[in-house]
Order: C-alpha cells, then sequence, then structure tokens
C-alpha cells in the first residue's frame, strides 16, 4: 500500500493553470462492517489496526451498520504477528471485511504538499509555501528557482487560504524613496486596497502605492506602550498611521508626518477611520524639514486650548471596562518623543535637531528633554560603536554607550539587522545657536 504521499507530478515551467486533477489520489482500503457498540470496541482496543490519516474520516454509515477504515497495513490473513488479536475479533463476532475505495483530490491536500509534489527537489525545505499577509493580500517574494512556477504557486496559495484574495510576488529589492516595492499579481483579483487590522486600530491603503510590513507590529506596540497620555509625539516618518493612529487612542498628542501623498491621504482617512482627529494631527513635508518647523507647529497648537475628550458612550446593555468620564489633555508645548522610522536613511535626519529649540529653554521648564527613538540598519554585530559614531556623525554629539538603548527589531538579511536607538536630545543640541 502506498503511503500518504502525493508522488511527484511534473509540470512544465510557465504553466499559467493549475491541472487540479493531477493530485486525485484513489487508496484501496479494507473496512470493517460493525455496530455501533463495536465502532467504541475497535477504537478502544485496536488503535493501530484502524486507518489513522490527518483529515480523512475514518467512520461511515452503512445502513443501520457502520464501516470503519483500516489501516493500509492491515493484514487480513495475519492470525500470528501483530494483527492476531483484531483479526480473531472479526472471526468471533462474525465481522466482515469489504474493499473501501477511498479518494483523496486538490482539495484535501495541504499547499506545502501540493508545491512539494510539483516543484523541484532542490533546497525542498525552502519550498515557498509561507507568505507575508496584508488584508486580503498574500505577499510573497519569490526566490529566482521558483519563478517559472510563479503562477501555480499563487493559485495553490490562493486556493488554500480563504482569507487570501490576491497573491502578489515582490519583483524588485526596496530601493526606492518611499520604501515602496513593485509587485505582479500571480493570483486572484487585482485588488490593493486593503484593510488591515493592528494595534486594536482599522488601517486602509493602497498596498501597492505605500510602505506597510506587517512584521512590524510588535516594534509598533513596543513604542506605543512608551508614551503617556497627554505626551505630545512626533512622528517623523509616520507611513499609514501604525504607530500615531493606535497613540492617538490612548490620548497621545501626536503629529504624524509623511513625504509620500499617498502615505499621508491614507493616513488621513485612517485618523478618521479610527476617530482619533482630535489627538492625530496629519503632515506631509520632508521628515528634516518637519523636524525643524513642527517645534513652532506645536507651540501654536498647545496655545489653542486644551483638547477636551469624552469617551463613546458604551452601547446599552454593555457591562465593565473603564467609567466613561469626559477629560481635558493639556497639549505640551514640546514633543517629549521623536519617531522616526526610515531605517535606511533616518539617523542622516538627526542634523535637524540642531537649534531647533533654540531661545525656547524655558519651554522646558516643566517638561523633560525630548526622546528620539530612531530606527536604523547596522551590518556590525556588536551594534554599538557604529551606531554611536553614525548618531556623532549627524547630530555632532558623542553619546556614552551608557546613553543609548540600541534595540534590536529583526533580522533582514544575513549582515543587515534593523535597530532602534533611543536617546535624550542634549541640551547642548536642540539649544545650540550656531
Ligand atoms: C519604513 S517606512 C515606515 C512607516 C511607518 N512609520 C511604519 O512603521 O510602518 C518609512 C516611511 O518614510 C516615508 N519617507 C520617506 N522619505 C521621507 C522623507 N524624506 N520625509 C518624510 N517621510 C519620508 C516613506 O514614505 C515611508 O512611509
Amino acid at each position: 500500500m502506498e503511503p500518504l504521499k502525493l508522488a511527484k507530478v511534473v509540470i512544465p515551467p510557465y504553466t499559467k493553470v493549475l491541472d487540479k486533477s493531477l493530485f486525485e489520489k484513489l487508496f484501496r482500503l479494507v473496512a470493517a462492517k460493525v455496530t455501533p457498540h463495536q465502532v467504541g470496541l475497535l477504537n478502544k482496543n485496536y488503535q493501530s489496526a484502524l486507518l489513522n490519516w490527518p483529515r480523512v474520516k475514518r467512520v461511515f454509515d452503512a445502513d443501520n451498520e457502520k464501516l470503519v477504515l483500516l489501516s493500509p497495513e492491515f493484514d487480513i490473513d495475519d492470525f500470528t504477528g501483530q494483527y492476531k488479536q483484531i483479526n480473531s475479533f472479526f472471526k468471533e463476532n462474525d465481522i466482515h471485511l469489504v474493499p473501501y475505495l477511498l479518494y483523496l483530490d486538490y482539495n484535501y491536500w495541504r499547499a506545502d504538499e501540493i508545491l512539494d509534489a510539483f516543484l523541484p527537489d532542490a533546497q525542498k525545505e525552502d519550498h515557498p509555501s509561507g507568505f507575508t499577509a496584508v488584508g486580503h493580500i498574500a505577499h510573497m517574494n519569490l526566490r529566482d528557482e521558483w519563478l517559472p512556477f510563479k503562477y501555480l504557486i499563487g493559485q495553490v496559495i490562493l486556493d488554500k487560504n480563504p482569507s487570501i484574495k490576491t497573491v502578489v510576488n515582490k519583483t524588485a529589492t526596496i530601493d526606492t524613496k518611499f520604501r515602496t516595492f513593485s509587485m505582479e499579481v500571480l493570483a486572484g483579483e487585482d485588488n490593493f486596497i486593503v484593510t488591515q487590522h493592528e494595534s486594536g486600530c482599522r488601517f486602509r491603503f493602497d498596498f501597492s502605492k505605500v510602505y506597510w510590513n506587517s512584521r512590524l507590529s510588535t516594534e509598533h506596540d513596543r513604542l506605543i506602550q512608551q508614551f503617556q497620555p497627554g505626551e505630545a509625539v512626533c512622528d517623523v516618518m509616520a507611513g499609514v498611521g501604525p504607530f500615531a493612529c493606535p497613540a492617538g487612542k490612548k490620548q497621545v498628542i501626536v503629529f504624524a508626518n509623511d513625504l509620500n501623498p499617498h502615505s499621508y491621504e491614507s493616513l488621513v482617512q485612517n485618523v478618521t477611520l479610527n476617530k482619533v482627529d482630535a489627538f492625530v494631527k496629519p503632515f506631509m513635508k520632508d521628515g528634516r524639514e518637519f523636524i525643524k518647523q513642527s517645534t513652532d507647529e506645536l507651540l501654536s497648537f498647545s496655545k489653542t486650548g486644551p483638547i477636551h475628550f469624552s469617551p463613546a458612550k458604551k452601547p446599552k446593555g454593555k457591562k465593565g471596562g473603564d467609567v466613561s468620564t469626559s477629560r481635558d489633555f493639556v497639549i505640551p508645548p514640546v514633543f517629549q518623543h521623536y519617531v522616526m522610522n526610515l531605517p535606511g536613511s533616518a539617523l542622516e535626519f538627526l542634523d535637524a535637531f540642531r537649534g531647533c529649540y533654540a531661545g525656547k529653554e524655558d519651554l522646558f521648564k516643566d517638561y523633560p528633554l525630548p526622546k528620539v527613538h530612531v530606527h536604523c540598519f547596522c551590518r556590525y554585530d556588536p551594534p554599538t560603536e557604529d551606531l554611536l559614531n553614525r548618531i556623532y556623525e549627524s547630530l555632532g554629539h558623542r553619546f556614552e554607550a551608557s546613553e543609548v538603548t540600541m534595540h534590536f527589531v529583526r533580522k533582514v538579511a544575513p549582515k543587515k539587522d534593523m535597530y532602534c536607538c533611543t536617546f535624550t536630545l542634549p541640551a547642548s543640541v536642540i539649544f545650540a545657536k550656531d
């Protein structure tokens, strides 16, 4: 008896339509015709002789009786070896054994089983059944050797993942100004407008025109946790709002900026979608200019009076949760945090902090100096010296290692790690008059 495994199938490279009949398989099995009571006895006493394949039903109705499928290894004539006892049981109880044809088709097999059957064997462990989901889109990053089978791979991913409606493959490395990448639809609808959930918020955007990376959700949450209600945060490269909107939901005041007009457009929509308009202000400027101008923008905004916040009324009958009390949030005249997530170049923007609060020293009477959370890539392990040097080159201030937290975010490539450096902006930098 063949094991439960798809045999290799040969499909010519660049085939566009998957012939699903290639994955149909017929198994000639034996079934025991028993009473419902005997099903329990078989399950209890003779498990190893019964069919035990994943996702395959073993017991079927047959008139007033039941058919129980036996293992393909079961030997009907074995009265001395491992099947001696079950064969005796069948004989003593006058149980009939009947042939049973089990048919498994394309719907039965998992994506990785189907891909293993038609993709070349080399580097089998890397067969591409994994993808990153962004809303209804499965985003793949296929290696060159799988490209001749890209449409079939896309079809399998689409068929085997009910929430996926579009499968795309990245066609070039990210090197655009706005961190977007070109992509090709492998299967499904040609629709890039997605709705993605993260950190208790909803985000809508065109995945082909803006930056989004679902793998950053932990990093988003990590920083959001550091922001306190009533604090002011300057999100210099905000994208479609994955820091800004959740922070706004916890009543953090966020100036959120992105230079990509498509990101800005989605950011504006997402602020409204998540009802954080009172707390999150979107901008579309170059990050360096924004760092400089946002100090005055916030100062003016702080003079408009406190933000009056009334939590949405709880639906009738809902118990628990916070007591709904309204609260006034005084807008701070200075930022407590700057977030700069553009890891390829954000360190180079640090020079913009020189003198950004020059002449405004008094504003810090009641506020601490701002913290910067700047993301960057590094190819050194440990990263300390390299990152301290690069911060110095741009900011013009040499920190001690103990003054900068270097949080490892993720490995992007074998010699490319993403970090978030957090430090307090020195008074000598932000009040500099040079
Ligand atoms: C890596 S993405 C991060 C987006 C978002 N903060 C996140 O965590 O998903 C970097 C963002 O910086 C924006 N960007 C690129 N150059 C910029 C610049 N000079 N000024 C402001 N934003 C810029 C891009 O459009 C992109 O949305």
